[in-house]
């Protein structure tokens, strides 16, 4: 069958004219007011935005980015060894009115974001809640076939935001977080070097996501990676590094586990990006629906699947 014709776990087919290759989707959730909506305008425009409004259910923001794969070297559109893919960026609401229906979105997940908010430690506590809704009402695309923490069985990143307000707990609490995940990639042998890994105390100084962008110099190296990897595990699986040796310590349902995949570095890309609009459609794909001894299971997790 022509490359173009091939269809495969939803991949769109490919015309000439730069239809993309594919598309992952990636929930961005959190706590009302902690700045996903920001997040993802950041992500997607490359600037902040002043007055973001109260998220209706869930907007999504779709951005568009090249992958390159030694597999489509020979046969892609641009000739380049890359193709175009989209990645759908699903903002859910945080706020409480739409916690009896907001399953509805959590449907086919490539991989999640989580964000909390500094200045309120709460928001960070209640992550927890928020990977065990997911985990038990969403359906995965390209599941973990062990389950993961919580038992959320695909990647996931968190990012901690408003650092501008809240410096001090910052300073108190990410230091070695940001160790951690430096020691993770590192031990997985994904960076040859730390140099290449943006993994800094989040952003520059004591400013914020917002003040970073509007000063046109946050690093979203980590972001893209995140998103990079997502695409290689849902299209060129043959593709993923070999699993590594050793296992995430043994804390699926803690604070620290979660800690432990703090990465929160962002860089200025080229925002090429675009269409954010209102989402209110529901989907009845099939449930995940893999049955997990979730404890032992989760434990064992591979640091090479949840990890860039
Ligand atoms: N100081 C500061 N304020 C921020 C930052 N990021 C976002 N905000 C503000 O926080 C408020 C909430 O931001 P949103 O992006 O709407 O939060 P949200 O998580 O999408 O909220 P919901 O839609 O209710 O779930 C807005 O007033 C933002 O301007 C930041 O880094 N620092």
């Amino acid at each position: 069958m022509p490359w173009w014709g091939r269809e495969r776990d939803g991949i769109e087919q490919i015309q000439s004219g730069g239809a993309p290759f594919g598309q992952i989707r990636i929930l961005v959730v959190g706590d009302s007011g902690v700045g996903k909506t920001s997040l993802v305008h950041l992500i997607l425009k490359g600037c902040s935005i002043a007055h973001p409004r109260p998220t209706v259910g869930c907007a999504v923001g779709v951005k568009h980015i090249s992958y390159g794969s030694a597999s489509m070297s020979s046969n892609n559109l641009k000739g380049d060894g890359e193709n175009d893919f989209f990645v759908e960026l699903w903002d859910i609401s945080g706020h409480d009115r739409y916690k009896d229906f907001r399953h509805l979105f959590y449907t086919q997940i490539n991989g999640v974001i989580f964000v909390h908010d500094l200045s309120q430690r709460r928001t960070k506590a209640s992550l927890q809640n928020w990977v065990a809704e997911i985990a038990s009402t969403g359906t995965f695309s390209v599941p973990l076939g062990s389950g993961g923490p919580g038992g959320l069985p695909v990647p996931y990143l968190i990012i901690a935001n408003k650092t501008d307000v809240s410096s001090n707990q910052r300073h108190a609490s990410s230091g070695n977080l940001v160790d951690v995940a430096r020691m993770w990639v590192e031990k997985q042998g994904l960076l040859p070097s730390s140099e290449e890994l943006p993994l800094i105390d989040s952003f520059p100084g004591s400013s914020s996501l917002l003040a970073a962008a509007k000063e046109a110099r946050y690093d979203k190296e980590a972001v893209m990676k995140f998103f990079k990897q997502l695409i290689r595990r849902r299209y060129f699986p043959d593709e993923q590094p070999a699993p590594s040796p050793w296992h995430v310590p043994p804390v699926p349902n803690s604070e620290e586990h979660l800690d432990s995949q703090f990465f929160s570095s962002f860089r200025v890309d080229k925002p090429v990006l675009h269409s954010q609009r209102t989402y209110a459609h529901s989907y009845s794909f099939q449930r995940f629906s893999e049955t997990r001894s979730s404890e032992s299971d989760s434990s064992k997790l591979e640091i090479a699947e949840i990890n860039y």
